[in-house]
Order: C-alpha cells, then structure tokens, then sequence
C-alpha cells in the first residue's frame, strides 16, 4: 500500500497533538508541518519528533495525501484562496478549526473536492481526545479509512453530522477547559482554609483522576453522584447550593455561548 503522506497547516499544540499520536500509532504515515511564521517553532519540532517540516507549504502541498488545516479559523480565508489552484485529484482536506465545517471547505475549494471536519480536544496529547467529526460530500471508502485512522491515533472518534459538530463543539472541545477552571476554583477554595497550594493542587487533582476512573468504570454520573449524597447530608447542602446559585443553567449558557462565538469565527 502507498505510504499515506499528511501536510499540516499550522504547527500549535493542537497540530503537534494529532501529529504526534500519528506517529505512535501510525508510523507507517509521513509528516510534514509548516506554519506561516515561526521558523524555530518548526526547528524544534524537527529535531523533536524528526519529522519533515517547510515554512513554505504550498511547495510540498501537491506531493500529499491529506491536507490539515489546524491554523486559526481566522487565517482560513487566506489559505483556502491559496490551496484552491494547488489541490489535485483524491486529496483529502480535514480541517480541525471551530466554526468551519465540511460545507465551508466545499464552497471555497474546486468542486468534488474531499473534505472534513475534525473537532478534537487537547487530551489528544495523552491519547484520550474525545473527538467529533463530519464528512463532506465527496469523500471516498479510501478517503473515510485514513481520516478515522487520524482520528483513532489520538483517542476516541465520533462521526455525527455537520449540525452536530457545530452545536457540540463545546461539549468535546471547549469543556476541557470548563473542567479545568473547576478545578482552580476547588483548589482556591482549598487553599482558603490555610493549605498550601501545593497540597490544594494534590488534593484537587487526585480526586478528580478519582472520579474520572469510577465515570470510567461505572458511567453513571447520577448513580454516581447519588452514591456521595448521602440523604440529608453534608454533600447534599452543596448540592443544594449550586441549584440554588442556576449551575445547570449557567453551564447550558455557556455552552451555548461557546457555540455561538464558535459560529462567529467559522463565518468571518
Ligand atoms: N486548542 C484547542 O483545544 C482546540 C483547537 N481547535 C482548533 O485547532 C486550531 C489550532 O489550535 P491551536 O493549535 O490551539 O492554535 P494556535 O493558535 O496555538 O496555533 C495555530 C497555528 O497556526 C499557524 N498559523 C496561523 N496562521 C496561519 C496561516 N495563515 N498559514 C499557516 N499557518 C498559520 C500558527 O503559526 C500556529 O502554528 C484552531 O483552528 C482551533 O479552532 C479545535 C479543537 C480544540
Ligand atoms: O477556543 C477555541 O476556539 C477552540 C475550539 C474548541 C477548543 N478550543
């Protein structure tokens, strides 16, 4: 079989991320990464990973397999209009941005042209992304077996549709993040009664990889959650407290603010 060979367009953690499960999982695949400007960026991710990298994409563009956009949704006007001219027969273009869909890539690039759309997380850098995605209309069997084996590199893949990749981009994408600034907030928390940070920061972390291994081995958050709330008490109060303080709804909202920013940037 040929050796498929991926270009990166863009070179952040997120690239690195999804280029560096490749190459555990995939070596078999070829890398090479560019970005517009960081030239020792691109040094030092040569010598790291020993993979081919070139500030001048389109140079390399014709020779590869599969194109991915993992530059900010902002700078994919720019590079669309570039790549259009370039892009030949049966290559796939994935991009990773918020906002930009199969549909987007479609109407900027020459028809038939094979495309997706892959919405990872940053635990893609342990293997553990819980990532979505969508197809365009053109992709091929061929096209279809390459990007899912991406996509399987870097942790857990789900294809839904278009609509659904938009809508739970924040769900997959951007609540790592919501998770994290929980976790500060408990570790503030901690060390307000006379603890150090250090020791918030153990006790914080310890117990949420606690409670991510039990909604791994059980699945149940609300079985789970019952389990710790014990009837009348302690835990119940606190739960109590964040109903009372709308947690379930100021989540929805930033979900759906998250979305709507998401939407922004894919239009702009
Ligand atoms: N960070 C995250 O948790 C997630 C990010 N994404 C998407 O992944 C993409 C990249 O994310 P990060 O790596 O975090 O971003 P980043 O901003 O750290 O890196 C972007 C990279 O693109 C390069 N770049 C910018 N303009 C360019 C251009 N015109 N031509 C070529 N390269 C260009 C930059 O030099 C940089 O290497 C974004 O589109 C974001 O929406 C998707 C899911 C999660
Ligand atoms: O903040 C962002 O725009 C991207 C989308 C998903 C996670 N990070």
């Amino acid at each position: 079989m040929k050796r498929v060979h991926l270009l990166f367009i863009g070179a952040g953690p997120m690239a690195e991320a999804i280029f560096a499960g490749v190459l555990q999982h995939r070596p078999e695949m070829a890398i090479t990464v560019s970005n517009n400007k960081d030239t020792n960026r691109l040094e030092q991710l040569k010598n790291h990973y020993n993979i081919e990298t070139t500030s001048n994409w389109k140079e390399t563009v014709t020779e590869v397999d599969v194109i991915v956009l993992a530059c900010p949704p902002s700078a994919h006007p720019d590079v669309l209009e570039q790549l259009h001219p370039l892009l030949k027969k049966d290559q796939l273009i994935v991009t990773v941005a918020a906002g930009i869909g199969p549909s987007s890539l479609e109407a900027a690039l020459p028809k038939g042209t094979a495309t997706a759309w892959l919405m990872p997380n940053t635990s893609a850098d342990v293997g553990k992304s819980m990532s979505i995605y969508a197809f365009g209309e053109d992709v091929t069997e061929e096209h279809k077996k390459v990007f899912t084996s991406i996509a399987s590199a870097i942790g857990h893949a789900q294809e839904l549709t278009e609509e659904q990749v938009h809508n739970l981009t924040a769900v997959t994408g951007s609540a790592p993040a919501f998770l994290y600034y929980f976790v500060e907030a408990l570790e503030q928390a901690a060390t307000s009664y006379g603890i150090t940070s250090e020791q918030a920061r153990k006790l914080v972390i310890e117990m949420v990889i606690g409670s991510a291994a039990m909604l791994e081995k059980y699945r149940d958050p609300k079985g789970l959650r019952a389990n710790v709330t014990s009837p009348g008490g302690a835990t119940a109060a606190g739960i109590a407290s964040l109903d009372e303080n709308g947690f379930t709804d100021s989540l929805m909202k930033a979900i759906h603010a998250t979305n709507k920013r998401a939407k922004e940037l894919g239009s702009s």
